[in-house]
C-alpha cells in the first residue's frame, strides 16, 4: 500500500495503436509508476483487453483524466488536444503529447503550463535525433528540414490532398506532395506530420522549419530524414519506421513514449 502511494499516477487518453502499447507496458510496469486511468471514443470496444491486464484501469472522459492523474498520456486525435492537456496543466500537472500538430494549433496551452507549473512533454515519437537538434539549438541552427516518405497507405485523405485535389491512389512513381513550412504541413497533413512539428519545437520554430512529404509507392515504410546545419554540427540523419496497425502511425511510436516514461523516474538518464 505505501508503496503504491509512492507512485506517480498515469492516465492514457486513446488506446489505438500508440495507446494501447504504452497501456500494456504499464501494466506490465514501469519504475514508479502506476496506470490508473484510461479514455477511448468507444470504451465498449477496449472492454474486453482492458479486463485481462493485470490491474485493470478506470475507463474515464477525457476532461476528467486530469482529476485522477499526475501525467496524462495524449495518444488521441489532435482535435481533442486541448480538451486532454489543457486540464492537466492548469493543475500543474504533466502532460505526454503525441498529436503534436495541434500544439501550433493551441499555442497558449505552453502558456498555461507555465503560468500553473505544469509541463508538456514531446517525446521523440516517430522521429530520430531530437536529442541532437536540442543540443544544437542551444547554438544557432542555420537551418533543419525533413524530408519525409510515406507508402500511400499513409497519406491517403489528408486535407492539403483533397484540398489540392491531388491523387496519389494507383501512383507507380514517388511523387513529391508538398513543400513548405513545418506550420504548413501540420495544417495539411494533421494526422500524418507530426514529426515535422516536433522536428521545429526542437530547433528554429514550424515557419522556419522546411518539410517535403513524398507519396513514395516504392517504400512500405514511414521514412524520415532530418538535415540539419547549425554552428556547432551538421548532421542528417534517416529513421524507416514500421507501420502499426495503423499505417500512418510507426510501431516505434509505442516505444518511443514507453522509453520517455522509464526516463521519468530512473535512476540513470541516457541521452539528452
Ligand atoms: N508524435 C509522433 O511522432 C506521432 C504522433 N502520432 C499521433 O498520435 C495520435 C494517436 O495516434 P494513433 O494511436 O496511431 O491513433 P489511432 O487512430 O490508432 O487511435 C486513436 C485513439 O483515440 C481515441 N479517441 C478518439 N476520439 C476520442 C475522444 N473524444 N475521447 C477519447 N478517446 C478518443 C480512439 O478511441 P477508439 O479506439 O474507441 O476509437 C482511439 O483509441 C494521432 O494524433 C497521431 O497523429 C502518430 C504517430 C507518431
Ligand atoms: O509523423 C507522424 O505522425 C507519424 C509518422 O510519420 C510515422 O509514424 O512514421
Amino acid at each position: 500500500m505505501a508503496d503504491s502511494k509512492a507512485k506517480t499516477r498515469v492516465a492514457v487518453a486513446g488506446l489505438g495503436a500508440i495507446g494501447a502499447d504504452v497501456v500494456k507496458a504499464l501494466d506490465r510496469g514501469i519504475d514508479g509508476l502506476m496506470l490508473v486511468a484510461v479514455s477511448a471514443s468507444s470504451p465498449e470496444k477496449h472492454r474486453g483487453w482492458l479486463a485481462e491486464l493485470k490491474t485493470a484501469p478506470e475507463m474515464v472522459p477525457i476532461e476528467q483524466l486530469a482529476e485522477v492523474a499526475d501525467i496524462v498520456v495524449e495518444c488521441a486525435p489532435s482535435k481533442v488536444v486541448r480538451a486532454i492537456v489543457a486540464p492537466v496543466v492548469e493543475r500543474g500537472k504533466t502532460a505526454v503529447v503525441l498529436s503534436v500538430g495541434a500544439l501550433l494549433q493551441n499555442e497558449d496551452l505552453v502558456d498555461l503550463a507555465k503560468t500553473h507549473g505544469g509541463q508538456i512533454i514531446v517525446p521523440t515519437g516517430a522521429l530520430i535525433g531530437l536529442d541532437a537538434v536540442t543540443a544544437a539549438a542551444v547554438g544557432t541552427i542555420h537551418s533543419a528540414k525533413l524530408v519525409t516518405r510515406k507508402p500511400v497507405a499513409g497519406l491517403v485523405g489528408a486535407p492539403h490532398l483533397v484540398e489540392h485535389d491531388i491523387k496519389i491512389e494507383g501512383i507507380t512513381e514517388p511523387l513529391r506532395v508538398f513543400e513548405g513550412s513545418a506550420r504548413d504541413a501540420a495544417k495539411g497533413f494533421p494526422a500524418n506530420l507530426n514529426v515535422a512539428v516536433a522536428l521545429s519545437l526542437a530547433g528554429i520554430g514550424p515557419d522556419r522549419t522546411r518539410v517535403e512529404i513524398w507519396a513514395d509507392p516504392t517504400v512500405t515504410r514511414n521514412t524520415h530524414r532530418i538535415e540539419v546545419d547549425s554552428d556547432s554540427a551538421r548532421f542528417s540523419m534517416t529513421i524507416e519506421n514500421i507501420p502499426s496497425e495503423n499505417p500512418k502511425t510507426g510501431r516505434i511510436t509505442a516505444l518511443s513514449v514507453i522509453a520517455c516514461l522509464r526516463k521519468l523516474r530512473a535512476s540513470l538518464r541516457v541521452g539528452t
